[in-house]
């Protein structure tokens, strides 16, 4: 039997998982996603491929689209998420697993939100699930059963790398992968800004980052167990050569706290974003 999806919240997040899962086989015809508006609902069917729903043409958007479903994946900002539960609630089927995709809400206020005994699964993905390579960590909820975890960390797994981890860490996860995307496209866009200041063709300087940081991110992979960041860090470093310069320029300005600091930012601004939640 195939496992019916809903995406409820077809924005950036959802849409590069759909894209992820539709990559890996999903059939078109086992989704159904919703947005507000109806604009966006008929941008993001033309895009994917799959019906999209809008809360704007219809009020029961969501509910229809997640009656149907054996996993629904809430992709709103986190502020309506423990709205659109409890809208959704009386429509889901009882063993329908509720995926929230949202940054600091946690499975207690899904939970609490939801009928009793309702699974859910808290995740917090990235965006390179798009391309097939995403990172998402992924939270069992009190209901859930071990082979419900399962299927949907394969459903994912299709599109990334799945880790199953204590809530109390999922934070932590999001300042490191959740938002990690960001700092690699920030890097990449100051090294083509470099560039470009050197002289260098603005198209060629954007493709020399990002071949770059595609090259140096496969290295990471494909060294695993073998040479970590740091040694393939040493082996670009001649003594006293170019690099060299380069990463003393990025010491002395404090680079590497300004980095740690900044993912701790991240996770610190998903526990305050937790607190206001609550209230
Ligand atoms: N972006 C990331 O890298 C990332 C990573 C991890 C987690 N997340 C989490 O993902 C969630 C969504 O973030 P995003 O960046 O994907 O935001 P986004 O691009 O703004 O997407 C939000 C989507 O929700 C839709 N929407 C709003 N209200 C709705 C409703 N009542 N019913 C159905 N759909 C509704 C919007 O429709 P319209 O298009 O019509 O406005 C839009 O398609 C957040 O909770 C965030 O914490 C994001
Ligand atoms: N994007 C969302 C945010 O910036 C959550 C992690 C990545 O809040």
């Amino acid at each position: 039997m195939m496992t019916k999806i809903a995406m409820l919240g077809l924005g950036s997040m959802n849409g590069a998982i759909l894209t992820g899962l539709l990559g890996s086989g999903v059939p078109t015809e086992d989704v159904v996603g919703t947005a507000r508006s109806a604009a966006s609902a008929q941008q993001r069917s033309q895009q994917y491929g799959v019906t999209v729903l809008s809360e704007e043409h219809d009020d029961a958007a969501n509910t229809t689209a997640a009656a149907q479903a054996d996993v629904v994946f809430l992709g709103v900002k986190p502020h309506q998420i423990v709205d659109l539960c409890s809208g959704i609630k009386d429509a889901l089927q009882p063993q329908a697993v509720v995926v929230s995709v949202a940054a600091a809400v946690t499975v207690e206020m899904m939970e609490s939100a939801l009928a009793p005994g309702q699974p859910v699964l808290r995740a917090m993905p990235n965006t390179p699930m798009s391309v097939g390579a995403g990172v998402v960590g992924l939270s069992p909820g009190s209901a859930v059963g071990h082979d419900q975890t399962e299927m949907v960390a394969q459903l994912l797994g299709a599109a990334g790398s799945v880790h199953v981890l204590d809530e109390q860490q999922i934070d932590a996860l999001t300042g490191v992968a959740g938002s990690g995307p960001a700092y690699a496209f920030y890097l990449a866009e100051h090294m083509a800004a470099a560039g470009v200041e050197m002289g260098l063709d603005p198209e060629l300087a954007a493709d020399l980052a990002a071949q770059t940081i595609y090259g140096a991110g496969k290295m990471l992979i494909e060294n695993r167990g073998q040479n970590d960041a740091a040694q393939l860090r040493r082996n670009v470093t001649s003594p006293n050569g170019t690099t060299q310069k380069a990463i003393e320029t990025f010491d002395a300005a404090g680079m590497d706290a300004t980095i740690r600091a900044g993912a701790q930012a991240s996770a610190a601004r998903a526990a305050e974003i937790t607190a206001q939640l609550r209230g």
